[in-house]
């Protein structure tokens, strides 16, 4: 049945003139709804029955803000002329400038543009939690309804550049203080007191305000001047490669200058310049993808109801198993957490205590959540109680007997529906089962280190795993707030696997002579957090060392050998866990590049033996981060290939929130896709030409390259899944 969408007008005896969006879930401003509010606004403020106006949004949601699909729609065609000119037509000549008051009455959400329209009308009342927000800059545009202008008019500059800079919401009970909502009402009163406030503006009892008027909240000029200079300093801090966030800086300063309209003029042409910007291109994808990945054709889309997971055991109490045990706890799901022995189980529980701490600390969790999340958490050294649990993650060491081991035994003492999920990195799930008969409820649930912050959960199906399994791991991994990534059994999974190409590239660039530092340094101005050096040392070298042999049985054909990691660890060099990698890690202080550690690349240099005529090769920043990142692309291509994952946009999403690839590149295939693949396909044959296989093309590139086909193109059905 397809949906109802429309903007409503209800007329009362009162003379109040109600409108009302409806369109679900969020009451997204779609084209449909803007032709409706004004076509509703110019119909109120014509009729002699209308006295005044409430506007507000059905299923307890003012609305989510524009319409996405929109920005979407014109990344595709280029065609600005798709977005409707709102800002000065509806928001300030319909609605701020009518002669009718009009209340907005706010539940749910007011977000972007939803909120921007709240701020258009001359009082705003709410119902308690509901979340306000601007968070265009996360799309990579600004505030497109006036947003930049009078936000900072009703809670103040300061307030208001935080807010914007940082796509903050608040509450509706700050938002009250703060001055941006005038009324906080019980959901059931919503509509009545606005009605009453409405009217109380219409008869002079209470003030007609327009916020773009105001200026009773931004001080002095050289008060707001000291503000932006700050908000400039931040921006460049937290969004060094954005266009957005300075502009957007520019745009409140316009209106701060020469007034709040000549903002509003200001902040719609920059917005149309923004919304064709790269960042905007790259940001909008991640927005869907993100969403797009919690629909698993065969499991989500089969009528199939996830079943309740409350009690979850453990098994490992190490770095995983207490990071894992942390996100459970966080979401009220009771933990049984096994151990070897009582000196490792403390351990294991001091580690979970130490995260809850840290959050605490951190002020992301009160003391009383922090009381009962550990509450919920149960020391064991035996199986005993496994009997009722819903499902079971292991998380012991990489050791494929002693696994194997552990899933015979689960299978006798848990419940025939439990969930038997391991948190392997490297070990194929159907070894892991292969001494089982379960092998339909054994799955994959691989999380990334700190397990309790980082968001990304991939969820290894293998062929055997049922739908049912994989549907409920997907709502545990959204109740403990991940974000669950289903994907196939190979080795490294998805994002391990798309990456392993990333260490290995920066040891080949480091070995032809390229000084490591500068790498890490050119990487990182690209956007990822770390560098590969840097990565290396947080990870650990031990394990670095461990897992090359098991990635070269598999994909050694394009593996480059570096003897660079086994020589720092002979040197007692395993990283950040000893203080001393790459860089030297002291309490307090950020990593410092270690010179030290250049004899050692030296040495690595002799016994490879790749500088051409034995001199150091000069690269541009540009080819260091092609060398990098193309062969990272390479295994991406490969990844798709074979079905890996369900969609290439799951993939951008995982490298995005596995490895932290930049947001605003849009995840690693969405970036291949602007770059060009028959300019990475050519710049990698030429790279295989000098440097042998590692950079050697793999046919899905060659193949797209050659037909002129985006990396993304769905593929008729390779999906192994
Ligand atoms: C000349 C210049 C012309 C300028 C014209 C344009 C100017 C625009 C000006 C305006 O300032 C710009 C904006 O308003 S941009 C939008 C700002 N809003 C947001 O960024 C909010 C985005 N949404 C969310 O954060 C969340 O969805 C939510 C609203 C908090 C709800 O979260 P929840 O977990 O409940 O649900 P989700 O799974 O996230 O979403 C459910 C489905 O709804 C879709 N959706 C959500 N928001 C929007 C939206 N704004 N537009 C379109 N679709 C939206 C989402 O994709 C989900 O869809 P599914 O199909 O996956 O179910
Ligand atoms: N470290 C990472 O970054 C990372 C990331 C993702 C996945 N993984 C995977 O997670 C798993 C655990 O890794 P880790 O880094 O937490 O290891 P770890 O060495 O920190 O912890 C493993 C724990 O398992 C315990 N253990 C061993 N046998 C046990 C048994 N029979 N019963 C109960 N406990 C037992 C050990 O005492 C130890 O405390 C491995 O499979 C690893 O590949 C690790």
């Amino acid at each position: 049945m397809a949906k109802k969408i429309g903007v409503t007008m209800e007329v009362g005896n009162d003379g109040v003139a109600v409108i009302t969006i409806t369109n679900p879930p969020v009451n997204s401003l779609a084209s449909p709804i803007i032709a409706g509010l004004k076509e509703k606004f110019q119909d109120a403020n014509q009729r002699n029955d209308v006295k005044a106006i409430v506007l507000t949004g059905n299923n307890g949601r003012f609305s989510g803000g524009f319409d996405i699909n929109v920005f979407q729609q014109v990344h595709k065609t280029g065609d600005l002329s798709l977005m409707p000119e709102v800002s000065v037509e509806l928001v300030c000549n319909l609605m701020e400038d009518s002669r009718k008051p009009v209340v907005a009455a706010v539940e749910g959400l007011a977000l972007g543009g939803g909120l921007e329209l709240a701020m258009a009308c001359h009082a705003r009342v709410a119902a308690p939690k509901a979340q306000l927000g601007l968070p265009e800059l996360t799309l990579g545009v600004i505030p497109g309804f006036g947003g930049t202008q009078r936000l900072p008019r009703l809670v103040g500059l300061a307030k208001a550049t935080d807010m914007i800079l940082l796509s903050k919401s608040i509450l509706s009970e700050e938002g009250h203080k703060l001055g941006l909502v005038d009324a906080l009402v019980p959901p059931g009163d919503l509509l009545s007191a606005s009605r009453k406030w409405a009217l109380d503006i219409a008869d002079g009892r209470k003030p007609f305000l327009r916020s773009l008027h105001r200026t009773d909240k931004i001080g002095s000029l050289s008060e707001a001047r000291a503000i932006l200079k700050n908000s400039r300093q931040l921006a460049k801090k937290i969004a060094p490669n954005m266009p957005q966030h300075h502009a957007c800086i520019e745009v409140i300063e316009e209106g701060i200058v020469h007034g709040g309209y000549s903002g509003v003029l200001k902040e719609a042409e920059v917005f149309k310049q923004l919304v064709l910007s790269d960042t905007a291109k790259g940001l909008v994808h991640v927005f869907f993808a993100q969403r797009a990945t919690s629909k698993v054709p065969n499991v989500t889309d089969v009528g199939l109801k996830p079943r309740p997971i409350k009690k979850v055991a453990i098994i490992g109490g190490g770095l995983m198993g207490s990071g894992i045990a942390t996100a459970l706890l966080l979401s009220n799901i009771r933990v049984l957490l096994k151990e070897i022995n009582t000196e490792y189980l403390m351990k294991g529980i001091k580690s979970v205590e130490a995260n809850i701490k840290g959050l605490v600390s951190r002020g992301k969790l009160t003391q009383d959540k922090a009381g009962k999340a550990l509450s919920l958490l149960k020391g064991v050294l035996d199986y005993t109680e496994f009997k009722d649990v819903d499902m079971v993650i292991e998380a012991v060491i990489e050791n494929i007997q002693l696994k194997q081991s552990i899933f015979k035994e689960l299978e006798k003492v848990c419940s025939p529906h439990c969930i038997l999920a391991s948190n392997t990195s490297t070990i194929d799930l159907d070894v892991i089962g292969e001494k089982t008969n379960s092998k339909d409820r054994i799955v994959g649930a691989h999380f990334f280190s700190p397990a309790h912050l980082m968001t990304l959960l991939e969820i290894v199906r293998s062929k055997n795993t049922s739908a049912q399994v994989i549907l409920d791991l997907m709502a545990v991994g959204k109740a403990i707030k991940k974000v669950p990534v289903v994907v196939g059994n190979c080795i490294g999974f998805a994002v391990n696997r798309t990456f392993f190409p990333y260490a290995q590239a920066a040891h080949m660039l480091t070995n032809l002579g390229v000084d490591l530092f500068r790498i890490d340094s050119v990487i990182t101005s690209f956007g990822l957090p770390l560098g590969p050096f840097q990565l290396g040392d947080l990870a650990g070298h031990g394990i670095g060392l461990a897992v090359g042999p098991i990635y070269a049985k598999v994909y050694g054909d394009r593996m480059f050998n570096s003897p660079l990691t086994e020589l720092l660890l002979k040197s007692g060099r395993n990283g950040k866990i000893n203080g001393r990698g790459f860089y030297i890690y002291e309490k307090g202080s950020k990593p410092k590049p270690d010179p030290q550690v250049l004899s050692i690349v030296e040495e690595s240099r002799k016994l490879t033996n790749i500088m051409p005529g034995g001199k150091p090769r000069s690269v541009s920043d540009k080819e260091i981060v092609e060398m990098i990142l193309f062969p990272v692309v390479n295994e991406a291509c490969r990844v798709l290939d074979e079905g890996v994952v369900i969609r290439a946009a799951d993939l951008d999403i995982a490298s995005v929130l596995g490895m932290s690839f930049p947001s605003y590149r849009g995840g690693i295939v969405f970036w291949a896709d602007m770059v060009g693949p028959k300019y990475i396909y050519e710049r990698l044959k030429r790279l295989s030409e000098t440097y042998g296989g590692f950079f050697k093309p793999s046919r899905y590139l060659e193949e797209r390259a050659m037909k002129g086909m985006l990396l993304s193109e769905s593929q008729s059905s390779r999906s192994r899944m």
